[in-house]
């Protein structure tokens, strides 16, 4: 059993006051940043309410494409499929993912930042391969675009919610102004009584910010407060649901925490989880702003490199010539 809270304790912010920088509004800004940070230390979860910045009609249509390319038959969608290009990039079968050693009940397409010399023996460093589903790419780009515009305002109102200055804003912008980020688009069938694991198992997000587009199946997606109770994070309409991945638990020293969350999903549906997440190359470690965290030190990391070796493990055909990672 999950639990019978609701996803709602978890709190509800509005982006708003920083979406248009034309209309800038200090106080409102402030408010959200406190907000944020409250989240983040409490939860590392949080609804964001989107509806004055993005039309949500645009990601309803994300999914009825999605749709239609999941009902292709099986030989379709593996024209696309990982092993054609770097194991990373492409399409995954149900039950291809792989989370805490079981198969996730799950199929999937992962799109990342393309690269400007793609070299697909090069672990991450393949092409993106499309659907050809009309309009498929065009509209699914244009909903990268937003999330990339969503994820930098986003990370700017959290800095300003650390306590950061101006100057401390400029130095972290630096390591995600190219961010490397990840779009998944996943296909949940039900999940049998009788599968041995979940929709997705128990895990962390591994960068920045994840900005998830959710289908209303409600108890899809649950949450491991710190008070070791499992919640659902349902979804809420305008909002998109957000979490914190790893790097800013480094960034904090550990003042934020990157929530476990797992997946167990009883409809059949699709979801559009947007990474966003560090430069390729930057170099992450505490922040100065973090310095008087007690207790627990974080070791700086490079994301890139983190990020290769999480890839490596995350699925059952074996993804880097020569042996996964680890
Ligand atoms: N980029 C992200 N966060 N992708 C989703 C991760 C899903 C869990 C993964 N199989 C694991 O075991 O880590
Ligand atoms: O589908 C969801 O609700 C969450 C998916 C997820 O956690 C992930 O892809 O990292
Ligand atoms: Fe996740």
């Amino acid at each position: 059993m999950g639990s019978a809270d609701s996803g709602s304790q978890l709190p509800i912010i509005s982006i708003a006051p920083y979406w248009d920088s034309q209309s800038a509004n200090t106080t409102e800004r402030e408010a959200v940043s406190k907000a944020l940070h409250a989240a983040c230390v409490e939860y590392g979860f949080f609804y964001l309410d989107i509806s004055q910045c993005v039309d949500l009609a645009e990601p309803e249509e994300l999914a009825r494409l999605a749709r239609e390319f999941f009902a292709l038959p099986q030989v379709e969608k593996d024209k696309i499929a990982l092993k054609h290009q770097d194991f990373a990039r492409g399409y995954q079968r149900l039950k291809e993912n792989v989370t805490n050693g079981k198969a996730d009940n799950h199929e999937g397409i992962d799109i990342y930042r393309p690269v400007e010399n793609p070299d697909k023996s090069r672990p991450l460093w393949g092409e993106n391969q499309w659907p050809t589903v009309l309009g498929f790419q065009t509209k699914y780009e244009k909903w990268i675009e937003k999330m990339k515009k969503l994820g930098m305002i986003l990370m700017e109102a959290m800095a300003y919610g650390l306590g950061m200055n101006a100057e401390e804003w400029r130095d972290l912008r630096a390591q995600v102004d190219d961010s490397f980020w990840v779009m998944r688009i996943i296909g949940y069938p039900s999940l049998p009584d009788d599968h041995d694991g979940f929709s997705c198992g128990a895990h962390k997000d591994y960068g920045c910010l994840t900005l998830l587009y959710a289908d209303p199946t409600k108890s899809a997606l649950q949450v491991f407060l710190r008070k070791r109770l499992w919640i659902n994070a349902d979804p809420i309409p305008g909002c998109i649901v957000c979490n914190i991945g790893e790097m800013w638990e480094i960034w904090t020293n550990g003042l934020y925490k990157s929530t476990l969350h797992r997946v167990v999903h009883r409809g059949t549906n699709y979801r559009i989880p947007f990474f966003f997440e560090p430069n390729f190359t930057a170099r992450v470690a505490p922040l100065p702003v973090a310095g008087d965290t007690p207790n627990e030190v974080y070791k700086p990391i490079v994301y890139g490199e983190f990020l290769m070796k999480k890839v490596g493990s995350n699925f059952s055909v074996d993804p880097v010539p020569g042996g996964k990672h680890d």
